[in-house]
């Protein structure tokens, strides 16, 4: 698993593949299909004591195609095959049509009806192969009954239920913004608000499509990792894709190109590459951090952003404070050091030290003019040089009525990190538009949205939530998501943010750009940070995180 895909990156690969005579679309659905039927029995495991007996659901494109070579291959092992179709067979494509005939020389089909899907035995296995990465719209209302009336059926001590494999991905994902478009529910179908399809107030009313494995090919798409699909982390089927033909047809721009590593991935290797943790040298050899604090009582997020900053490896930390803040921050420091800015000159003049080599502005800062101030003489004194700046919290809050101010001012070494409100507050057209918020458009998504946001700022964006978008300027992206094995929504605790900011400022500090690149460190940052969140488990605050990283580095070998 390294790359994510788009649906058009996905259709691209998969025609390129089909041109170049490498493989057929029929070779490629068979492919998918019987892949399908493997991975779900290797996640069942022992099927000694299950029915043998299944339930396919098959909708009115290539999703539906894979259904059948599903309910074919699982006959052909001596299973039961129930198959309901939601379509008509000549209006199949040439090769789901193929699988269709296929699949009628030896079974029986039946219209997808609540009714009728609603009667029988409950089968080891729902295939939901209704809609994969063709979907536009949500899917119909007699779908998504059938497929919950299967999911009704009980065994006969009224226990056990089924276990639901999605085909690709769950009907009704959008694979791009990780959106589902599933349908309204028909009781609410006379209440205007609910017809307009405002998510909000939709939302819980929507019928949801519970799934307990994903099974999707050749890669992850990106509504995988943005949503949790299913129970369990979604298992990729190569479909030979990876042909040299496939290499050279270069794909369509627009999906992620850097990949936050899974675990399994080594690790070490990777940190290493863009930090300098385990290099040794002098503590100057590893950069000086600065972080800027607020006003008495307002100093907790920007001394746990420097904490982190330390710990994670800047040589030395300076926290530069209001002058009426010096008193209470000088009782709660040790190795991170205290110093006093009182405003945008003193900034200014304490950045014509060179040695400090990243600035991170904005945690506790307070919104107003005095921020705004502060991160303008924090940019421009960094424009040319290389030093990075990370803007966070009060940083970019402070410029939500005039974002072309903060838009004018960064430059290539900054790195802002918003979460969606933030976000939304800056970049109002991206915000509202990354989930649906009108039905006739598409939802751009969180990778789209970020990407477009890098490019008017001209910075790396890292866009927080369960599941984290990296992007910047070059057109680089990558996810990071907290979810399936990597879960850790305790992370969503007062101050976490603050310690991702000072995450990624004390990477920076230590690191010089021509090194590598603002996301590599962002998102060697956000993958520390929910590392961190995982070693400690639940109960965790934010001052926990930086004090998990010694034993994050001790796992890793260093
Ligand atoms: N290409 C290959 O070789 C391989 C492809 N593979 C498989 O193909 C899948 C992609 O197939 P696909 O492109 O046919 O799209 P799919 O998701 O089946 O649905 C599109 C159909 O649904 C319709 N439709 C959409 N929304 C609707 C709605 N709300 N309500 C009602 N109708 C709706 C839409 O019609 P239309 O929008 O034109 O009305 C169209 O008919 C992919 O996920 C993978 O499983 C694998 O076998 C590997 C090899
Ligand atoms: N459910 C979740 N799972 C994993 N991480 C989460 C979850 N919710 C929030 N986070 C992470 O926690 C941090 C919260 O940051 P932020 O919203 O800025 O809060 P604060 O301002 O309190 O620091 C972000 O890094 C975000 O990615
Ligand atoms: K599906």
């Amino acid at each position: 698993m390294g790359e994510i895909l788009t649906a058009a990156q996905m259709r691209a690969k998969e025609k390129s593949i089909m041109d170049s005579g490498a493989a057929s679309g029929l070779e490629l659905m068979e492919r998918a299909g019987r892949g399908v039927v493997d991975a779900a029995i290797h996640a069942i495991g022992d099927l000694t004591s299950c029915n043998h007996h299944a339930v396919v659901l098959c909708g009115p494109g290539n999703n539906g195609g894979d259904g059948f070579v599903i309910a074919r291959t699982l006959s052909e092992m001596g299973w039961t095959v129930e198959v309901f179709f939601w379509g008509k067979a000549e209006a199949l494509s040439g090769d789901a049509r193929h699988m269709h005939d296929l699949w009628t020389a030896i079974g029986e089909i039946r219209p997808m009806t609540a009714e009728a899907a609603g009667q029988g035995v409950c089968p080891t296995f729902l295939f939901d192969a209704m809609f994969g990465i063709g979907i536009s719209r949500p899917i119909p209302i007699d779908c998504a009954r059938a497929f919950e009336t299967v999911t009704k059926r009980q065994t006969e001590d009224g226990m056990k239920r089924c276990f639901v494999v999605a085909v690709d991905c769950p009907s009704g994902l959008d694979v791009d913004s990780g959106e589902v478009l599933v349908p309204i529910l028909e009781e609410d179908a006379d209440d205007e608000a609910v017809m307009a399809y405002f998510p909000e107030t939709v939302r819980p009313r929507l019928l949801p499509l519970h799934t307990d494995l994903c099974v999707t090919f050749h890669a992850l798409k990106m509504g995988h990792c943005l949503t949790e699909v299913s129970d369990l982390a979604p298992a990729v089927v190569d479909i030979g894709l990876d042909a040299d033909a496939v290499g050279q047809v270069p794909i369509p721009a627009g999906g992620p190109t850097v990949q936050v590593p899974p675990p399994e991935l080594p690790t070490k290797a990777w940190v290493r590459a863009v930090t300098a943790i385990g290099a040794g040298g002098h503590k100057y050899d590893r950069g000086h951090a600065l972080i800027l604090g607020g006003g008495p009582g307002k100093g907790g997020a920007a001394r746990m952003a420097a904490r982190a900053a330390l710990r994670v490896g800047a040589g030395l930390v300076t926290l530069a404070v209001p002058p009426e803040a010096v008193a209470e921050n000088a009782a709660q420091l040790n190795a991170i050091m205290l110093s006093e800015v009182l405003d945008a000159k003193a900034l200014a003049t304490m950045l014509e030290d060179d040695r400090l080599s990243a600035i991170c502005v904005g945690p506790g800062l307070g919104v107003g003019q005095r921020t705004r101030d502060l991160v303008l003489t924090a940019l421009r004194m960094t424009a040319e040089d290389g030093r990075r700046v990370i803007l966070d919290a009060d940083a970019l809050g402070s410029f939500a009525d005039t974002p072309e101010d903060l838009f004018k001012a960064c430059h290539d070494g900054v790195t802002i990190t918003p979460h969606e409100g933030e976000f939304a507050r800056l970049f109002p057209d991206l915000g509202q538009r990354v989930r649906r918020s009108d039905p006739s458009k598409p939802a751009l998504g969180k990778v789209d949205a970020a990407l477009r946001a890098a490019e008017r700022l001209g910075a790396t964006v890292l866009l927080k939530g369960e599941a984290t978008v990296l992007a910047d300027h070059r057109g680089a992206s990558a996810i990071h998501s907290a979810l399936y094995d990597r879960k850790a929504p305790w992370l969503g605790t007062a101050g976490a943010g603050d310690v991702l900011a000072g995450l990624i400022a004390g990477l920076s500090a230590a690191q010089m750009a021509q090194i590598s690149h603002a996301i590599d460190l962002a998102a060697v940052a956000a993958w520390l940070h929910v590392e961190c969140a995982r070693s400690f488990g639940p109960g965790l605050i934010a001052e926990d995180l930086p004090e998990q990283l010694p034993k994050v580095f001790r796992d890793l070998g260093f």
